[in-house]
């Protein structure tokens, strides 16, 4: 599903180079779960940017279901990440003046497309949203704010999901909740790579990686 040959990243600051990720290998099959660790600053975020097809690598090759993403141009590469990667961050990046419903049909040209109506209802039914549609952002609370987060990664049910600290800002009972659904999505066949501090979130994933610059 997502394959990584010795991928690297430099980043150019001023006069100076940072290695920020260096040589990775790694090989995700369908269906798995992967919690990736590491101290901060070891590029955990710069590794899951590079799979999202967001952030070129200096070296070394990323492909999902084979394809090498970044031979693809710009224009392809966008529509290849919106067919086939949802993202979920640590700081849910909401629009503050859309409400739950819009936040979560985002992505979507159509709003009124009845599929995804119908898709964005039963994901908010399923993570107890269906009460505050039309709140906005600020009118919810922080696991409130990340399960609209996760209802517009889901919505189009991409294959591959990346989550960077999608418990970083939530209590105990909210990161359950969201582990137990990234978990679920595994167990139908989705494929998840979470990075976290959270070494409790390590006992939701199949595969564990333990990264470091
Ligand atoms: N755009 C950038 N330009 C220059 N340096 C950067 C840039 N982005 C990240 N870095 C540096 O690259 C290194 C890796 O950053 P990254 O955000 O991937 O780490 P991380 O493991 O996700 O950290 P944390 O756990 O603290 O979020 C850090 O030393 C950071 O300062």
């Amino acid at each position: 599903m997502v394959s990584l040959k010795s991928v690297g990243k430099v980043y150019k600051y001023k006069m100076q180079e940072i290695n920020a990720l260096k040589a990775i290998d790694l090989e995700v099959n369908q269906g798995e779960f992967w919690a990736i660790n590491g101290r901060s600053g070891s590029g955990k975020t710069t590794m899951l940017l590079t799979i999202g097809a967001m952030l070129q690598p200096s070296y070394g090759e990323v492909k999902i279901r084979h394809r090498n993403i970044y031979t693809l141009n710009d224009k392809e590469r966008t529509n290849f990440r919106k067919e086939n990667i949802g993202f979920i961050f640590q700081m849910f990046y909401l629009i503050p003046y859309l409400n739950v419903t819009e936040n979560i049909m985002i992505h979507q040209q159509l709003r009124s497309d009845g599929n995804y109506v119908s898709a964005m209802r039963s994901l908010t039914e399923q993570l107890g949203l269906e009460h505050r549609l039309l709140h906005r952002p600020s009118e919810l609370s922080a696991g409130e704010k990340q399960r609209v987060a996760l209802a517009r990664a889901m919505l189009k049910k991409p294959e591959l999901i990346l989550a960077d600290e999608p418990t970083g800002n939530l209590d105990e009972e909210n990161s359950r909740q969201v582990l137990q659904y990234l978990q679920d999505y595994t167990k139908s066949g989705g494929t998840v790579i979470m990075v976290t501090h959270d070494r409790s979130a390590n006992e939701y994933a199949t595969n564990t990686m333990n990264i470091s610059n």
